[in-house]
């Protein structure tokens, strides 16, 4: 990564894409307030902000999805109106974009994938030449260095390499070689250290030929490893931009939060006394890649599930959920408890909060029905009526008791930004007191305010008497917050550690030495 050449620091460089004074407005709520931002080639540009402090809806006003209210584009020499720039304007400006969960297609070839989209290779009769597409495919590959075969399908890539192909695909369709914008949405949120070191030196590589290139992130030490400038959104305006000498960890927090963290998040939970009996015991557990689990789950007690994509934690959560098939003995306060049952186990008092929200108990209602739904008998009145100011209520309670950014308790959940989604969802399960409470990924999207706070939430539920189990492929998470951790290496337990004196890097090196 030393001998990158820096084309931004090296030459005072040129501007490919200037935003002017963007303006966005929702209802209840202004997105952009005047926000400009220029990105200039061979620069890496972290966009970073809160929840909910613009960063979706910029990168959409210069993607023409969703066009500003107002403000100027340029792009080179022309000059846009920003409220009717189309994604067909984007395009040719070579402005591409990838996204969290990168729009590939699991069940098709990296050739197919790389061909999708761009044109399919065809013969002199015109039909299409499946050796010619490798080949093309093949060439794609070696000029953006993704190492994986043409052949192989996409799911079974590791989800670096996936995101890989998803950036090789938007790069190859760009007409200049080395030049356009590349915008990432949180590419790393998902990748355990090792897949996420792989993908940033990719995107050294790809700025440094000259491209610019928009990394949107929630995790500051990827940014102060790549950054070349830092734009801060907060409630929609600029709060503030870094040039490569003046980011540090501590200006940037102060940007993102508008001052200090607050620290009381950290404090201390009382020891667990020794010898609780558990809440929760698993013995044989057999789901999907995971065998043989045994835990014992005891209330009070945050246990974090540590390892590699594929290694089986978000099965093991998906099992104790209900959500899966699986096998095995699992008691909850002594009780055996039905598998592959959500009712079962929400009966148990198990809340579980899958990794994709998409997955499981993402309703596109307002914010009072997503509330209110796992609580229901409390707002039923007789003759089947609901009390739906009673229900109003408690969601405003909640929304103001978790720092949701929402517009009201009325407004729509897809309307919340990612991380105020997730507060919402995690609101909504502990209000059930949860005996289990069942986590995969929670602060996935979270900013590192919001996470501070999230953390606090989990800690107090376990304080409450919950037992609580956390997958993360963030290290630095799991320590922080769990009292231990279980490691996991295909499918099975390889190690059990206690956090109190862990490093991240600690459980990094446990996780990948046993992946050996
Ligand atoms: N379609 C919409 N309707 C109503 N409000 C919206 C809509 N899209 C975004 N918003 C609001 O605009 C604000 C900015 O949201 P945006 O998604 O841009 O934030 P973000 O910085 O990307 O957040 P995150 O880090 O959580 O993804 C938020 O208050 C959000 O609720």
């Amino acid at each position: 990564m030393g001998s990158r050449v820096n084309v931004a620091a090296a030459s005072p460089s040129r501007v490919l894409v200037a935003a002017r004074e963007l303006h966005k407005a929702f209802p209840g709520t202004v997105a952009l307030d005047g926000v400009s931002l220029e990105l200039r080639a061979g620069e890496i540009h972290a966009l970073l902000g809160g929840n909910g402090s613009g960063k979706s809806t910029l990168t959409k006003a210069l993607a023409g999805v969703q066009p500003a209210d107002r403000g100027t584009l340029v792009l080179g020499d022309a000059e846009h109106d920003a409220s009717t720039f189309t994604p067909d304007d984007a395009w040719e400006a070579g402005l591409r974009f990838v996204h969290q969960q990168p729009s590939t297609f699991p069940d098709l070839t990296v050739a197919e994938n790389l061909a999708v989209g761009a044109q399919f290779e065809r013969s002199a009769l015109g039909q299409i030449s499946w050796s010619r597409q490798r080949r093309a495919a093949q060439a794609i590959l070696d000029r953006f260095e993704v190492p994986v075969s043409p052949r192989a399908r996409l799911s079974d890539l590791s989800a670096a390499n996936r995101t890989l192909v998803a950036i090789a695909r938007a790069l190859a369709s760009q007409r200049e070689e080395g030049s356009g914008v590349l915008v990432l949405d949180e590419p790393t949120a998902s990748l355990p250290e090792r897949d996420a070191q792989h993908l940033l030196s990719s995107l050294q590589r790809y700025a440094a030929e000259g491209r610019s290139i928009v990394y949107i992130s929630h995790r500051l030490p990827e940014v102060l490893q790549i950054a070349d400038r830092v734009t801060v959104l907060r409630d929609g305006v600029v709060a503030g931009s870094l040039e490569r000498a003046e980011i540090d960890h501590d200006r940037l927090v102060a940007l993102i939060v508008g001052g200090q963290l607050d620290h009381r998040a950290a404090a201390d939970r009382p020891a667990l006394a020794a010898g609780t009996a558990p809440a929760v015991t698993v013995r044989g557990l057999a789901c999907g890649r995971a065998r043989g689990i045994d835990l014992d789950l005891r209330p009070g007690e945050i246990t974090g599930l540590a390892g590699l994509v594929g290694s089986g934690r978000s099965s093991i959560l998906a099992a104790l959920g209900g959500a899966r098939a699986a096998a095995g003995d699992v008691t909850v306060d002594s009780r055996p408890l039905a598998l592959g049952s959500v009712a079962a186990a929400m009966a148990a008092g198990v809340a579980y909060l899958p990794e994709h929200r998409g997955d499981m108990g993402f309703f596109d209602h307002s914010l009072t029905d997503n509330l209110a739904m796992v609580v229901m008998p409390r707002y039923r009145r007789g003759l089947g009526s609901i009390d739906r100011a009673g229900a109003r209520r408690a969601a405003r309670e909640l929304i103001s008791g978790f720092g949701v950014r929402a517009a009201s308790e009325e407004a729509l959940l897809s309307t919340l930004s990612g991380g105020n989604q997730q507060k919402v969802l995690l609101a909504r399960w502990l209000q059930r007191d949860p005996r289990l409470l069942l986590l995969d990924e929670p602060t996935h999207g979270v900013d590192i305010g919001a996470r501070a706070e999230l953390h606090a939430v989990i800690r107090a539920a376990a304080a409450g008497g919950a037992a609580v189990l956390v997958a993360s492929s963030d290290a630095e998470e799991l320590v922080a917050l769990c009292d231990r951790c279980v490691v996991l290496v295909a499918g099975r337990i390889s190690a059990e550690v206690p956090c109190a004196d862990l490093t991240a890097d600690d459980l990094n090196t446990l996780t990948y030495a046993e992946a050996r």
